[in-house]
């Protein structure tokens, strides 16, 4: 028996209409936010800890690109964010959700640990990063605040317990205020979600995705 593992969700809106934000940052739009979706994606799945990784989406191109990498994919029928990552979270719980090792992976875990939702703009991650904010979470419900200390770049469920994610403006705040204990790791890789053009060039900086020189 393997030990158990967590099951990541991570939302992503169809391409043409995620990141709007950083519209114009390359030539092809739906291309970065692709190649965002794939780094974190990628992370995600070589974290110790990490069961399986089901990408949140109605977006075909995305599904088919990001179960190459690995990962589930569940289709999206939420009405917004907050919503998808619940329908998720009951379709996992409910057995509905593709088992561990359903892409080319072999996973070392199977996945009768927490539920966590990561979105699809961290594409610096260190998986090390990742594994250390489980492991700090230690069986609570916990949340990781953005490098801004506002909004949310990881949510754990207790085991057995609700996500209950109130992602969106202000989030860490409200993640907070619903009981949720904020992790204080450094995390700076874990910390960087990509929102706008100078996230871009700090993970850039890092190394991290390419500079379009076709934009
Ligand atoms: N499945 C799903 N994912 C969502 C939805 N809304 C946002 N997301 C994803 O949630 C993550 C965090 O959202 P944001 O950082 O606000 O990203 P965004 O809405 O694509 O970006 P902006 O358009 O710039 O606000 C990203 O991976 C989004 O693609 C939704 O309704 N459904
Ligand atoms: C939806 C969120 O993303 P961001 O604030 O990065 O747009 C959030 O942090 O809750």
């Amino acid at each position: 028996m393997y030990a158990p593992g967590v099951t990541v969700l991570v939302p992503l809106k169809p391409l043409a209409e995620a990141k709007s934000r950083l519209r114009g940052a390359a030539a092809r739009h739906e291309d970065l936010v692709l190649d965002l979706a794939r780094a974190t994606v990628s992370a995600a799945l070589a974290a110790e800890g990490v069961a399986r990784v089901l990408v949140v989406t109605r977006d075909a191109r995305a599904a088919a690109v990001l179960r190459a990498c690995g990962a589930g994919v569940l289709a999206d029928e939420g009405r917004d964010l907050n919503d998808a990552l619940r329908r998720a979270a009951a379709a996992v719980a409910g057995g509905d959700a593709p088992p561990v090792g359903a892409g080319h992976l072999s996973r070392p875990a199977v996945a009768a640990g927490p539920v966590v939702a990561l979105p699809a703009d961290v594409p610096a991650l260190r998986p090390t990063e990742l594994s250390e904010a489980l492991a700090a979470a230690a069986g609570r419900r916990a949340f990781v605040p953005d490098a801004a200390g506002v909004g949310t770049v990881l949510l754990v469920a207790a085991p057995g317990g609700a996500l209950d994610p109130r992602f969106g403006p202000g989030s860490a705040g409200a993640h907070e205020h619903s009981g949720a204990l904020r992790l204080a790791g450094a995390w700076p890789t874990l910390r960087r979600d990509v929102d706008t053009a100078a996230d871009l060039a700090v993970v850039r900086g890092w190394g991290v995705l390419c500079e379009d020189v076709t934009a």
